[in-house]
């Protein structure tokens, strides 16, 4: 099942950078393992804007709500979550 999720980053401004620091570096291994597992299969930066938009191969729902609160940043981001269903259209 695919999804194209937006993530919008909101990190607390008066939090220490230090603790910024590692929840970044946390988040950024664990994207990066889910990259690998071929479950995350894009992510792109909005030009601009602390957010991203993804794209998530999954089995089901659950699993997926599972890998985005798993995320460091969960507690800090607003999450949009759209499921995909093949166009008509498409030759892929
Ligand atoms: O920077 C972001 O967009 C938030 C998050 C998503 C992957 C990652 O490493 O951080």
């Amino acid at each position: 099942m695919l999804f194209l999720v937006r993530m919008d980053v909101l990190l607390p401004l008066d939090m220490p950078s230090s603790v910024a620091d590692d929840i970044k570096a946390r988040e950024k291994a664990y994207a990066q393992d889910l990259q690998r597992s071929g479950k995350w299969v894009h992510l792109y930066r909005v030009v601009g804007e602390y957010a991203n938009y993804s794209i998530f191969d999954v089995e089901s729902n659950d699993e997926l709500h599972g890998l985005l609160s798993s995320l460091p940043l969960f507690p800090y981001m607003k999450i949009m979550v759209t499921p995909l269903a093949k166009h008509p259209s498409s030759i892929v």
